[in-house]
């Protein structure tokens, strides 16, 4: 089974279009989690553009004292983000490649250049007591690389899955997320996916074996604003109850 994590940045932008509390994050969330959602992610950038640092410590509040639900925090490793997991301590920590001004993430990390960064980083997030994510690309050689860092799992940033999904690449591409997911479970690094997955697309990814978790936002949301959140939800956890193991 893969555990789906729902990611509440764009419910927080929203909220933020109006300057008022409308939607209110935290009963966007309870609602997800009371619709049979075991986990919530959210990505607070630099320009708090939708979800704040205060959004992660009342979030981290709220999930801390609910048994077998977990809040997924990904960022890029600033300074000020890393205290801010050192405050919130979420069950886990998603570190992205993000430049402050990116419209979205885009891409992984490449530990050829950046392992020598992470190393520091990872030790730190490790004393927390999080279980640390890296967003990668879905390349084998990168999952080695990975696999030699404190890291616990990698998320396959999975835009180019989505992409190509209806294209006759969609073989081709499938293929590669499949063999680093392999390699990712053989070296004994947990897998994640994430980023542009959908009620269309999912089934099909998380027929590679070993995915965990996958971590769904913009497309659920414009999903839940076309058939309701309870008729959405129900679906998402019926594709992941039926993922391969
Ligand atoms: C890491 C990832 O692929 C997504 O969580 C992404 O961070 C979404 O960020 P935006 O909602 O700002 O596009
Ligand atoms: N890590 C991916 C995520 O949290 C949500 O990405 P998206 O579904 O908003 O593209």
């Amino acid at each position: 089974m893969t555990e789906l994590s729902v990611n509440v940045n764009k419910i927080a932008l929203l909220r933020n279009s109006r300057g008022q509390d409308a939607p209110n994050v935290i009963e966007f969330a309870k609602k997800f989690i009371d619709l049979g959602v075991r986990g919530i992610t959210i990505h607070p950038r630099q320009d708090e553009r939708h979800i704040t640092r205060q959004d992660a410590r009342d979030l981290g509040d709220l999930i801390r004292p609910l048994d077998g639900i977990e809040l997924n925090i990904e960022g890029y490793p600033s300074e000020e983000f890393l205290q801010l997991i050192e405050e919130v301590k979420p069950a886990q920590t998603t570190l992205v490649p993000d430049a402050p001004d990116q419209l979205t993430s885009d891409h992984g990390f490449d530990f050829h250049s950046q392992a020598e960064f992470l190393k520091p980083i990872l030790t730190r997030l490790k004393k927390t007591g999080t279980r640390v994510s890296v967003f990668l690309d879905p390349d084998v050689e990168q999952v080695q690389l990975a696999a030699k860092s404190e890291a616990d799992r990698i998320e396959l940033y999975t835009e180019e899955y989505a992409r190509e999904f209806s294209t006759e690449r969609h073989a081709e591409v499938h293929q590669h997320y499949h063999d680093a997911a392999v390699e990712a479970n053989k070296l004994g690094l947990e897998v994640n996916g994430g980023h542009d997955l959908n009620l269309e697309n999912l089934g099909k990814f998380v027929s590679i074996p070993g995915i965990l978790e996958v971590s769904i936002g913009h497309a659920l949301v414009i999903e839940c604003l076309e058939q309701g959140m309870p008729a959405v939800i129900k679906q998402y956890l019926e594709i992941c109850a039926n993922a391969a193991r």
